[in-house]
């Protein structure tokens, strides 16, 4: 039986005058001014915007092994409100997805719940200890189909092992995404370093912590010809290093880079309320940093938005600040902190979010049928947003199990009415629906 969802009087890319979309069959099928058919539903969008669906190259499922802070389908709900159509699950979880076994029982369960795509990421090394490559082969031939490979939360830091690491995801059509951040710059780093972590006497993550292991990395992206992607970058040396590293020609290899919306917004003039929500990896930086952040991604330094979602259970953040885990979430804010520091002050026009968090990271990521043109004959993963909707961030609101936001309290801008993947509403009106 056909499937018909009519959108009407949507604006694609938040551009012209509204139009109505035809959806049937998971496909586009029709564009234009008052188009009058039997739907099975129609939505009626008031000239909310209309953006391919969210993709995130960062998010942390937690499932296997800590379903007390998410689990697939919490998370799935999570992103679909959130906007997102495609979530890359990262590989630290408990038994760590560095198998075939594991990232096969992560795809399972996320296409069983169904509300968004998710992609398992697959460790670089087995158990994430930094010493032996894994499987990525397998990992790559199973169902699971993984391209994206990272040991997220710690960093690849032996320079063989990295380089090996890029060799082997370049024949494999697959992108390294590396935690960035030299553990040997510091000892037991808690926040960032400077004079707010050294009044609190806090050790710090020192910035050339993060920035000599990118600019490594760049060389031997380009020296093994493999596909880098640096996953949160929170530094405006690390911005500094891409744009030199962008502006080069033929340089073999790929690089691209990901920024999170709490590095956009947050600094680590939050270290004064010495509270854990806001303790999180790589650290929050100086105004100057989130400032150079907030530049490169206007200019294209830094490709694409990724949430680093990070849920905690409470009692891994109610804690002391150095025993609590680093983290925080991300799903359901990111469209609104982006809407706040990038497209109000004019850093960003609409068809520069769908650029910054769908096409690039599909792009990225090598998905044919995300992060596509709002246009006919083309796959209908949508997300339609108010944007003049302003709402309040309550953690216990959340889907996420967790409600470690930092972002409590705040007002943003920016909301999604629906999430549509694949021609289903997945998401409307702040209710997901599996
Ligand atoms: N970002 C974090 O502070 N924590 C992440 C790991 C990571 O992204 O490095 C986590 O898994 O909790
Ligand atoms: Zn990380
Ligand atoms: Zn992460």
């Amino acid at each position: 039986m056909t499937e018909r969802v009519l959108l009407k009087e949507v604006r694609p890319y938040g551009e012209g005058e509204p139009v109505d979309v035809l959806v049937e069959d998971g496909m586009i099928a029709r564009v234009g001014a008052s188009i009058d058919v039997d739907a099975d539903e129609i939505v009626h969008a008031d000239g909310a915007i209309a953006l391919p669906g969210f993709v995130d190259l960062h998010t942390h499922l937690r499932e296997p092994g800590r379903e007390d802070a998410e689990t697939i389908e919490s998370g799935s709900v999570a992103a679909a409100l959130g906007g997102f159509t495609s979530v890359f699950a990262m590989a630290n979880t408990d038994p760590v997805a560095d198998n075939a076994v594991v990232v096969e029982h992560v795809w399972r369960r996320g296409r069983e719940v169904g509300l968004v795509d998710v992609h398992p990421v697959g460790a670089v090394t087995v158990g994430l200890k930094g010493e032996k490559l894994a499987e990525m082969g397998t990992m790559a031939k199973s169902s699971a189909g993984v391209r994206v490979f990272s040991d997220d939360g710690l960093c690849v830091h032996d320079p063989l092992l990295m380089r090996r690491a890029l060799e082997y995801t370049g024949a494999l059509g697959g992108v390294l995404a590396q935690h960035a951040e030299d553990p040997r710059l510091t000892v037991d780093a808690q926040a960032h370093e400077g004079p707010n972590a050294a009044r609190l006497g806090l050790t710090g993550w020192p910035a050339p912590a993060e920035e000599s292991i990118v600019a490594r990395d760049c060389l031997l992206a380009g020296h093994t010809g493999g596909s880098l992607h640096v996953c949160h970058v929170s530094t405006r040396g690390t911005a500094d290093i891409l744009r030199w590293w962008k502006s080069g020609e033929d340089r073999g290899g790929t690089v691209s880079a990901e920024v999170t919306p709490h590095h956009l917004l947050l600094t680590d003039e939050l270290l004064e309320t010495y509270d854990p929500v806001n303790k999180v990896n790589p650290p929050l930086r100086t105004d100057a940093d989130a400032q150079a952040l907030r530049q490169a991604l206007a200019d294209g330094t830094v490709d694409c938005v990724a949430t680093d979602h990070a849920p905690h259970a409470a009692q891994d953040k109610c804690c002391e600040w150095s025993a609590a885990r680093p983290g925080m979430l991300g799903l359901q804010t990111a469209l609104g902190v982006v809407a706040s520091t990038m497209v109000v002050p004019g850093l960003l026009d609409w068809r520069g979010v769908a650029r910054v968090m769908s096409e690039n990271p599909a792009r990225i990521a090598n998905l044919g049928d995300q992060g596509r043109p709002i246009a006919e004959g083309e796959p209908a993963n949508l997300v339609l947003v108010d944007p003049e909707h302003r709402w309040t961030v309550r953690g216990e609101e959340l889907a996420s199990i967790a409600a470690n936001t930092p972002f409590e309290g705040m007002e943003l801008p920016g909301r999604v009415l629906t999430t549509m993947l694949r021609g289903r509403i997945t998401a409307h009106e702040g209710k997901a629906r599996q």
